[in-house]
């Protein structure tokens, strides 16, 4: 058998520091099949990590783990989001406890409004940003607020997605594949919106099947292969690794 290259050996040292968001040896199942086999990692906050591999490495596995979706379902393993247990919690519970999840079908509401969307969010306490913040941060959904969400275009309903998230007063925001299907200009757009939510001191992960642009936004990277974790460290030791980015990334 052919020996793969080692770049695992940052891939556990996180789980020991204090962090913001952390994932202790999480393992999760499909019924019988076995996803995510043992995933450690930290994020602190105010951080951009991005989550990547190729097709089927269990990045959308993992996302939907940690914000406790029924599938899959965690056998093992702890995660915690700023000192909240949430192993222990549903889904709803981890969204009131700060879990901002943007799906990758976007999940625009027919028949509501841009602006009906983004109150339909705000329907339970605590709120996050206001309606006027988010339309100061997408100009564009401002234009369009009157606008039934789903008739958006498919950039504008990302970011109405995104905006959807922000307006919950959440922790940590959880984009999976959100520059998928979009032209790179939109790709521009967002990516500089997502550059302003950091500023404003959030906590991101970002799965994507394009890293090379998650690299320009990520502060740090996780690449999975076969549900483990094959390497963590810095967005710029991928870029810099030739080795790992054919390997893993294809790129
Ligand atoms: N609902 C499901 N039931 C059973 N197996 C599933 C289910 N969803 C995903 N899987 C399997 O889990 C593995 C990881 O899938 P996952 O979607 O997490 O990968 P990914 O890295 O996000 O890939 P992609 O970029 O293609 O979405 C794959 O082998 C996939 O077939």
């Amino acid at each position: 058998m052919n020996e793969r290259p080692d770049f695992s050996k940052n891939a556990n040292h996180a789980a020991t520091a204090p962090a913001y968001f952390s994932v202790w040896d999480v393992h999760a199942y499909y019924g019988e099949s076995y996803i995510v086999q043992g995933i450690n990692f930290n994020v602190h906050e105010g951080e951009i990590l991005a989550l990547l591999g190729r097709n089927g490495a269990g990045k959308t596995s993992t996302l939907r783990a940690i914000a406790r979706l029924d599938d899959p379902m965690i056998t093992h393993g702890e995660v915690w989001l700023d000192h909240q247990p949430l192993h222990k919690m549903r889904s709803h519970e981890a969204a009131i406890a700060g879990i901002g999840l943007v799906p990758e079908d976007r999940r625009i509401i027919p028949g509501l409004t841009v602006e009906e969307n983004l109150q339909l969010a705000q329907i339970v306490e605590p709120v996050g940003w206001s309606l006027e913040r988010l339309y100061d941060l997408f100009p564009r959904l401002g234009e369009r607020r009157k606008q039934e969400g789903v008739t958006l275009s498919g950039g504008e309903q990302q970011m109405l997605a995104i905006a959807r998230a922000l307006a919950r007063d959440i922790k940590v925001l959880l984009l999976d594949e959100p520059y998928e299907g979009l032209a790179p200009v939109i790709v521009d757009e967002i990516e500089k919106t997502l550059n302003i939510i950091k500023e404003q001191g959030m906590t991101t992960i970002i799965v994507e099947q394009n890293a090379v642009r998650a690299l320009e936004l990520a502060d740090r990277s996780i690449i999975l292969d076969t549900g483990q974790i094959v390497f963590d460290g810095t967005a710029k030791e991928v870029l810099d690794n030739a080795e790992l980015r054919a390997e893993y990334l294809a790129i």
